[in-house]
This record gives structure tokens, C-alpha cells and sequence, in this order.
């Protein structure tokens, strides 16, 4: 036992002291991201990367250590000498310095993550919300309360509370800069048009994360441009100086890819978990005897059910192109179960190689 109690307390240390060197390896990053900064160039160093996961594989091979683990171990340490570096430059920029920005929707959750990236970019930020602000913000409890003199205007609330305020702004006409970050455009179409209409500086955009996000490496944000393009240019401005990959795409183009992205995907997870909820079947049991994939498809289905139900039938309903993704997706499980109960085993095989050969076709290097 006293052994045991010994061998501990130098492990302790070396945990200790492997964190210390955590600390210093990233005063180094954040040097790094400095001189990359102020030479103009890209936080990102994709070779870089690899040199430095080659390095840890090599390096842990030649100590004994488990290659992936290294690996695995470096590419953690890389993700957070991204995030440092890209809040450090969104930081430093201060794009938003001597500017306001009013968030509406600002105690939701997407809205608390612009009140933070609009206050990093040196924006003073105010929220609109009946639920309150946080603390050490301006606070409105109705739009009736700002005479709407900020300099950026974000509509971060339900789709369909978003059609309501736009035709509001339409109304007073503020001369900020106006954007929604709403997962559907379709049913806003009207009302950001009316605001064109108006002489409003309005543009459309649909931040492709979630309010966790730290590093926008790898993440994209969809711009829909309504002809007005100071207002695109200005909003485009805010994401310059983070790692998010912006996408330019139509209204409508917007609303068809979100059937798939958005809608099918929510509606895959929402079967599988309702299917195992109906089947008579406990979810201690089967977690006995989990497979990989079934923890993995778990995992995922357990994030979709801890979502807003409420902004996820805005996602469903309120697409024009939702019955056609859905349809598909009927016709596939049809398909697969046909297959199945017919023995048909070359139609399943056809089915998992095209399947495949699809899957083959995305981008390999993804966060
Ligand atoms: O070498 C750099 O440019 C760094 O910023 C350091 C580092 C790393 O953590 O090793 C981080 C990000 C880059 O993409 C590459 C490597």
C-alpha cells in the first residue's frame, strides 16, 4: 500500500509538471500567433500541423508510447492554439472600438455568443430581450425601448418572432447595420425585402454552429446577400480575423441545403431515438451490449434531443423543402427494409456501395 501511495505522488508531479508545460508550449503559440499577425498572415498552418503531428508520432514510437496516443494528444494542444490565437486577433483587432451593437434575442443562447464575440471585437453591446441581459450590459425589455441609434443591429430570436421584428425595423428604419442569423430564410423573405425596400442596410446570415463553439476553424458561416452590399461587406467584416470559412449562397439555395443539413439529419436522430423509445427496449440494457457505432449514433442522437423542440419544428415546418427530404428519407428506409425482408442481399450491397462512393466525395480535412 505504501507503495502504491508513493508511485502516486510522482505521478502527481509529472502531471504537474506536464501541465506546466502545457502552459509554456502555449506562451510560445501565443507569440506565434502575434508574429504570424502582424506579418499578415493566416492563423491556420495546415503543413505546419502535419510537421507537428509527425514529429509527436515519431517521438512517441521511439519512447514507447502509443502513436495515436500521441498523436491524439497534439492534435487537442493544436485545437487550443487555435482557439487562443483566434480569440487573441478577433481581440486585438477591435474592429467594434467606439462602435454600439444591440443584440435582440441576447439572453437566448446564439445571442449570448454574439453578445461575447460582438464585446471581443470591442463593440459596446446592449440586448434587447424580455428575458433580461447578462449582467454589465444595457438591457432593453422591448424594442419600443431603444430608439435603435446602434451601429449593428443583430436578430438573434425564433424564426417567426424575426419576421415580426424585421417588419418592425422595416418601420423605424434605424441606419445601423441590420443581420438575422436565422436557420431558415425562406419564410423571412418578405420581411428582409421589405426592409431593402425601406433603405435599410440589411443582410442575411446563418452562423453553421452551435453556441459552444470557441474555434471557428472548420466552421461556416452563410452569407445570403439581398443586394445590399455594405451591409454583406460589413458583416463579412466582423468574421475576417477568426478562422469561420464564409459561404455565399442564394435564399432559396440557403433554405434547400438546410432540408438536408439541418432538416434531415434532426429528423434521422428524432426517428432512431423515438424508434428505440417505442420498441419495448431499455436504454440500460442495450447500453450493456453497445457497439461502437450504436454509442456513436447514441452520442449524437442524446445532442438532438437536448435541442430546442421548438426551434426544431421551425426547422421542420417552416421549409418549403422539408416534404421532399422527407420523402427521401421514407423511400431509403423503405428501401433498406425491403432489401432486408426480401433477402435480397446484392440489392443491400448495391445499396451500402453507393452509399459509400457518396460518403468518398466529402472533404477529407474537416475539425
Ligand atoms: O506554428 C504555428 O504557426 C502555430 O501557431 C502553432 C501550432 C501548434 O500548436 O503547433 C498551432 C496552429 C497552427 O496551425 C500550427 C501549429
Amino acid at each position: 500500500m505504501k507503495d502504491l501511495q508513493a508511485l502516486r505522488e510522482k505521478l502527481s508531479c509529472l502531471d504537474v509538471e506536464l501541465l506546466e508545460m502545457v502552459a509554456r508550449r502555449q506562451a510560445i503559440v501565443a507569440e506565434i500567433g502575434r508574429v504570424k499577425s502582424s506579418a499578415g498572415k493566416g492563423t491556420r498552418d495546415y503543413a505546419r500541423e502535419k510537421d507537428v503531428l509527425n514529429l509527436a508520432r515519431q517521438t512517441a514510437r521511439r519512447v514507447g508510447v502509443d502513436e495515436d496516443i500521441g498523436e491524439e494528444m497534439f492534435r487537442l494542444l493544436i485545437r487550443a492554439s487555435l482557439a487562443a490565437q483566434e480569440l487573441d486577433k478577433v481581440t486585438s483587432e477591435k474592429t467594434g472600438s467606439g462602435k454600439r451593437a444591440l443584440v435582440i434575442g441576447g439572453a437566448g443562447q446564439m445571442g449570448q455568443w454574439f453578445v461575447r464575440f460582438l464585446s471581443a471585437q470591442g463593440y459596446s453591446v446592449e440586448i434587447c430581450d424580455p428575458k433580461g441581459g447578462a449582467s454589465g450590459y444595457r438591457c432593453y425589455g422591448s424594442l419600443g425601448d431603444t430608439d435603435l441609434s446602434q451601429d449593428m443591429i443583430v436578430i438573434a430570436t425564433p424564426i417567426k418572432e424575426t419576421r415580426i421584428l424585421l417588419d418592425e425595423l422595416a418601420v423605424r428604419r434605424p441606419d445601423g447595420i441590420i443581420f438575422d442569423i436565422s436557420s431558415l430564410k425562406g419564410p423571412l423573405d418578405p420581411a428582409l425585402h421589405n426592409l431593402v425596400a425601406a433603405g435599410c442596410r440589411v443582410t442575411s446570415i446563418h452562423p453553421m454552429f452551435g453556441p459552444d463553439t470557441e474555434l471557428l476553424s472548420g466552421r461556416n458561416v452563410v452569407f445570403v446577400d439581398l443586394g445590399v452590399a455594405e451591409a454583406t461587406a460589413a458583416v463579412r467584416e466582423l468574421f475576417n480575423s477568426t478562422m469561420a470559412e464564409q459561404v455565399s449562397m442564394s435564399l432559396d439555395d440557403h433554405d434547400h441545403a438546410m432540408a438536408y443539413v439541418l432538416g434531415l439529419s434532426h429528423a434521422v436522430n428524432i426517428a432512431f431515438f423515438n424508434a428505440l423509445s417505442q420498441s419495448g427496449e431499455q436504454a440500460e440494457g442495450l447500453a450493456k451490449f453497445s457497439s461502437s457505432t450504436f454509442d456513436a449514433q447514441m452520442d449524437v442522437a442524446s445532442h438532438v434531443a437536448e435541442e430546442n423542440p421548438y426551434l426544431y419544428f421551425e426547422i421542420q415546418s417552416l421549409n418549403t423543402h422539408t416534404p421532399r427530404a422527407l420523402v427521401t428519407l421514407l423511400n431509403a428506409v423503405t428501401q433498406v427494409a425491403g432489401r432486408v425482408l426480401d433477402g435480397d442481399e446484392k440489392g443491400f450491397v448495391e445499396l451500402m456501395a453507393q452509399g459509400k462512393a457518396f460518403l468518398a466525395r466529402r472533404p477529407e480535412d474537416r475539425p
